[in-house]
């Protein structure tokens, strides 16, 4: 693999697909293990980023389950300064489901809280978190993350989903900014 120029600035070869691979079995099994063969949880991928890790992951998924995925949108409230995010793409009663969360990646761990408030309204049997790529230097928040594939350091990744400002989501590697 060689460094790639993205808009202009430089990414340097970071995790092979091949590795990538092998984190989605590792974190596949982990979480059948956990969960047995009668659970049938409902994964849920968190758009767009996640689509690449979904399709991956839940053909290394042993057991029955159910995949759906959401979007995070954000608007401005009419009463409020606030920014607030909203969930677009939920329409299943998740009652009393299993609901595994599936990042891409989880950075300052805002997008995580918004997740976890979305999701605690509702009377899951019980909530879980995983994610691909983990910055523990940039986490910023209390929040526990269930399954972590990767711990990576603090530096921005393109690659396998991810993407720079709109490109790079279809590289089947992870490049690391390289400056
Ligand atoms: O922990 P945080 O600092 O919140 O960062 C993590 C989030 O950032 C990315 O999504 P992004 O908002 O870039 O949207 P995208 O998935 O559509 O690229 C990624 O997919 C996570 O959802
Ligand atoms: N593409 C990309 N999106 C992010 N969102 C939060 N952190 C990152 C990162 O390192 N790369």
């Amino acid at each position: 693999m060689e460094q790639i120029t993205i808009h202009n600035l430089p990414f340097k070869p970071f995790v092979t697909s091949d590795k990538i691979a092998k984190t989605n079995a590792f974190l596949a099994k982990r979480i059948a293990e956990d969960l047995g063969p009668d659970e049938e949880p409902v994964f849920v991928g968190i758009l767009n980023g996640s689509f690449m890790f979904v399709s991956d992951f839940i053909r290394n998924y042993p057991h029955p389950c159910h995949v759906s995925f959401v979007k995070l949108s954000s608007y401005k409230s009419l009463d409020s300064t606030g920014v607030i995010k909203k969930l677009i793409g939920i329409n299943e009663d998740l009652t009393n489901k299993t609901v595994i969360i599936l990042e891409d990646i989880i950075d300052t761990g805002t997008t995580l809280e918004e997740i976890y408030r979305i999701f605690n309204e509702q009377n899951l049997k019980q909530l879980k978190i995983a994610t691909l790529f983990f910055k523990p230097e940039a986490y910023k928040k209390e929040l526990p993350i269930d399954y972590v594939g990767l711990e990576i350091e603090d530096k921005f990744i393109v690659g396998y989903g991810l993407d720079f400002d709109g490109l790079g989501r279809n590289l089947p590697d992870v490049y690391q900014i390289d400056k």
